[in-house]
């Protein structure tokens, strides 16, 4: 990763995925039914991608034992919502090899634990009912996450609102807009908080 990608990436870090959608004129924004676990989560990093059989964990098994710190492990996993391909053991590993998180386009358990440990995952689903581990699947390929493709090192953004992905050649760009548009609301804020007679939450 390059000086520019990774200071674009961290400038995309601090911003509200809402201001980064909008920079984008409001594309690459994963469907709404892929959601942060728990309040308060948030990640970005490149993606580790990884393409499973729906209800079948054991590519992810192999993204964690090859996942950089920094990267977030990114599942398309058919939008099946019938087996949890994570759980807490999983994201124990994850966290410990300094994986900045999951964003699964299927279903996860065991999310209090998940909560606690403080790993930030988005998912689709929540259930109690464990995964397959035979296979087949795939890593580092182009996936679909929630109707937006994904690429190996596309820089994946993901708070409580939801989750934005942006190519690293256009996250510069998409950087600067977004910091414009958060600057613009925050003068917004500042009026409406005049009128309200308190500061604006920052929630
Ligand atoms: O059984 C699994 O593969 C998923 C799971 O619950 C865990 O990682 O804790
Ligand atoms: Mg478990």
């Amino acid at each position: 990763m390059t000086t520019t990608g990774s200071s674009a990436l961290e400038r995309l870090s601090r911003l509200p995925v809402a201001n980064i959608g909008d920079a984008m004129e409001r594309l690459n924004v994963c469907h709404s039914a892929v959601r942060s676990t728990w309040e308060g989560a948030r990640l970005a990093g490149p993606a580790l991608t990884v393409l499973t059989r729906p209800g079948d964990n054991l590519f992810i098994h192999r993204a964690i034992e090859a996942v950089q710190p920094g990267q977030v492990i990114v599942v398309a996993g058919g939008a099946d919502e019938s087996r949890a391909l994570i759980g807490e053991l999983m994201a124990g590993r994850a966290k410990a090899a300094r994986c900045a998180g999951f964003v699964i386009d299927g279903a996860v358990r065991d999310v209090a634990v998940i909560r606690a440990l403080g790993v930030p995952v988005f998912a689709r689903a929540v259930t109690p009912a464990g995964p397959y581990k035979n296979g087949p699947g795939a890593l580092d390929v182009p996936v679909a996450i929630g109707g937006v493709v994904v690429s190996p090192g596309d820089y994946v953004v993901g708070d409580d609102d939801g989750v934005a992905v942006v190519t690293p050649s256009t996250a510069e760009e998409v950087a600067t807009k977004a910091e414009a548009k958060h600057a613009q609301e925050n003068a917004a804020r500042a009026t409406i908080a005049e009128a309200l007679g308190h500061p604006f939450p920052t929630g």
